[in-house]
């Protein structure tokens, strides 16, 4: 479970003013799967690394339940997160931090591969692989570290139809939490709750049938005097 308390974000803007990112919020997420949704710009990432651990609160605090779970991170492009250039020796490099043999590393290296399907892509350098191949070796990265809550940045952005599906679908049947910062409102549908953000601040906070349908109303409204 995590408790965020009265979190407040602020960051230092070019011109030496203090300006606030995340307005003050309070949380507790304790589903399976939690989507936050909203606009460019809107504070989804913020909250993401926030939960993360990659961003200070300015003020309040997160806590967890039963400890700090050991968090995997999932962006909008794998690439930013793949370090090695062959799949199979990225996996492994990932599987330094928990298995300290060599045999067992490549084990456990095939046995992700082979469970997301990506097998015979072992020896593939990372650069010949599609985008959807490329986010499946990015989500065996962060499975090697045995992560007990995956944080995802806009995973689908740069899939296609498919590919999304597909990779929808991997993240929807972890055992483990998911936090998940979407725009692809077909995988926000299917989280237990969902999260609105508009400029800073938490617009709404309910199950997707009743969320998101409120959420398009939002977006797609036509500025006054426009
Ligand atoms: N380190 C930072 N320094 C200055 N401004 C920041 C920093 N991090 C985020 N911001 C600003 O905070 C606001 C919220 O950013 P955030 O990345 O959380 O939005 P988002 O909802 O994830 O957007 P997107 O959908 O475009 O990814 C934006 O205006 C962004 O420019």
């Amino acid at each position: 479970m995590t408790q965020i308390s009265e979190v407040q974000v602020e960051v230092d803007s070019p011109d030496g003013t203090r300006r606030t990112i995340l307005h003050e919020l309070s949380l507790t997420l304790e589903e399976h799967v939690v989507a936050v949704v909203g606009a460019n710009g809107s504070g989804k990432s913020t909250l993401l690394r926030l939960v993360a651990g990659l961003v200070a609160p300015s003020a309040g605090e997160i806590r967890f339940s039963p400890t700090v779970p050991r968090s995997g991170f999932i962006f909008a492009n794998p690439q930013a997160q793949i370090i090695m250039p062959v799949v199979g020796e990225d996996i492994e490099f990932s599987l330094r931090g928990t298995i300290k043999g060599r045999a067992e590393r490549t084990r456990r290296m095939r046995e992700i591969l082979e469970s997301l399907e990506l097998g015979h892509r072992e020896e593939a350098s990372v650069y010949e692989l599609s985008s959807g191949e490329r986010q499946k070796v990015a989500l065996a990265g962060v499975l090697a570290t045995e992560p007990e809550l995956v944080i995802a940045d806009e995973p689908t952005t740069l899939l296609d139809l498919r590919n999304a599906a597909e990779f929808r679908r991997r993240l929807l049947g972890l055992e483990v939490p998911l936090l998940l910062a979407t725009h692809d409102l077909e995988f926000a549908a299917q989280a237990d709750r969902v999260l609105v953000f508009d400029h800073g601040r938490l617009l709404d906070d309910d199950e997707p049938a009743a969320a998101i349908p409120r959420y398009r109303r939002l977006a797609l409204q036509t500025p006054e005097g426009a």
